[in-house]
């Protein structure tokens, strides 16, 4: 059975792959190029609050410039005068979605080069104390060796995820409706699954400084698992839906889109305020109200690795009193609501809700064990609070 695998023919079936994927031509490599260079560029040049992240491990404070959402609305107005400009010109966006198995390549090549950098760049210049190897090459390589990487003053994460993989993510689907227009016109069922990711991806941005607290930045390392994923799994697998709506449109009619839009934004909005309230909290110091009350917190010592003592405010209040992540629950109904326009003849557009929910139980567990063991008895204090993981009563 092993003979099977001999050198030649892991070899002869790598080429193989290799000849399905087309190599991506010079308009592909180009605006890869042009766009990584904006990105950079718009990170230093966009006003912005100065905003510092949590306390790191090694007692480290990060410190960002907030200037995200002005980068989103730039980044759209870009996007739409360029296409209403140069569409009469027969030059439009839409090649992109033609030639995306090339984009795929291309972001595959560029992206493991990038953590291969990273990773030597771990070993040979970490930009601060918290990195460090594990011992294993490989699972260096996978999780990465640094927590937040700076390359002449630019923060990696901030650019992988923030700048590079979402705006990648919104660009994809408003190339997908334009795609969607020269083919068939309007349709609405590519209009509602646009149009509420659009509007969650404003959304990250104009919270981008609350998600420099979460685990992705807190824990999870520069390596394969977070760059690779924002830089390729991002803005391919997450944009399956209008990827697919392209090809497949539906005519879902005016009552079915305004209810699918209506309970879309009240789900955006439930995910939002969940955000806030935590946020909320911590920035005045308990002295706000949620929903109307004094909040019911907790302040919860933790120790650093250096060991010095620090305080924390943990929530019991709020949606942080129906679950201990009850804000996962609108996040995947959201996620849900901009597939259903694909209704249900194919599960390709529903593989990224599906991701969703084994991430985010996946993640429920990460992050109480990493809550259980930054704050121990002040974390038990807060489960015995707030019983529920996610689904209150069930889970
Ligand atoms: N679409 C996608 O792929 C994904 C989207 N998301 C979304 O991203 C957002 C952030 O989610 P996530 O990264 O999981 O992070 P959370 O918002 O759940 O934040 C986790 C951190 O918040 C602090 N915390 C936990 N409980 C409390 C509490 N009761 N009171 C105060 N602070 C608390 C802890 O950090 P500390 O150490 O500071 O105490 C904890 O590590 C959510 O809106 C989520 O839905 C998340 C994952 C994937
Ligand atoms: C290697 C892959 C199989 C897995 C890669 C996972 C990552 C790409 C994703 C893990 C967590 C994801 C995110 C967390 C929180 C977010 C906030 C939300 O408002 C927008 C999306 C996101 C930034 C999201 C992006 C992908 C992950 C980093």
């Amino acid at each position: 059975m092993l003979s099977v695998f001999t050198e030649k023919s892991v070899f002869s079936g790598m080429s193989y792959i290799w000849s399905l994927a087309r190599s991506p031509s010079p308009v592909i490599i180009w605006s890869l190029v042009l766009y990584g260079v904006y990105a950079l560029a718009m990170m230093k040049l966009l006003p912005g609050q100065t905003v510092f992240g949590p306390v790191t491990p090694k007692g480290n404070v990060p410190v960002y410039k907030d200037n995200g959402f002005l980068f989103f609305v730039l980044t759209m107005i870009l996007f739409w005068t360029l296409t209403l400009l140069l569409h009469p010109f027969g030059i439009s966006p839409s090649m992109y979605y033609d030639k995306f198995d090339e984009m795929i390549v291309a972001l595959n090549v560029c992206s493991l080069l990038f953590c291969f950098a990273l990773y030597l760049k771990g070993k040979l210049a970490p930009s601060s104390t918290d990195s460090g190897s594990s011992g294993n090459i490989i699972f260096d390589y996978y999780w990465g060796m640094e927590l937040y990487p700076r390359i002449y003053g630019f923060d990696v994460k901030v650019f992988t995820n923030c700048r590079f993989g979402l705006m990648f993510w919104a660009l994809m689907v408003c190339i997908h409706a334009v795609k969607s227009y020269e083919l068939h016109g309007f349709v609405d069922s590519m209009f509602v699954s646009a149009l509420l990711q659009i509007v969650y991806l404003a959304k990250f941005y104009w919270w981008e400084a609350g998600y420099l607290s979460t685990i992705d930045i807190m824990v999870d390392r520069a390596g394969f698992y977070l760059c690779w994923g924002c830089m390729v799994y991002v803005p391919v697998l997450y944009t399956l839906v209008t990827f697919y709506l392209v090809t497949h449109p539906v005519h879902l009619g005016l009552p079915v889109s305004a209810v699918l839009i209506l309970a879309g934004l009240l789900s955006l909005y439930i995910n939002y305020e969940a955000d806030l309230q935590k946020q909320k909290v911590r920035k005045t110091n308990g002295e706000c109200l949620i929903w109307g009350q004094k909040p019911d917190i907790i302040r919860a010592k933790y120790q650093l690795e250096t060991g010095e003592t620090k305080e924390s405010i943990l929530l019991a209040s709020g949606w942080w009193a129906v679950s201990r992540h009850f804000h996962y629950v609108p996040e995947i109904m959201l996620a849900f609501l901009w597939s259903l326009p694909a209704m249900f003849e194919n599960l390709l557009p529903y593989t990224y809700v599906i991701f969703l929910v084994v991430l985010l139980i996946h993640r429920s567990f990460r992050d109480d064990g990493k809550c259980c063991q930054k704050y121990g008895t002040f974390w038990s204090q807060y489960c015995e609070k707030v019983h529920y993981r996610i689904v209150p009563h069930v889970f």
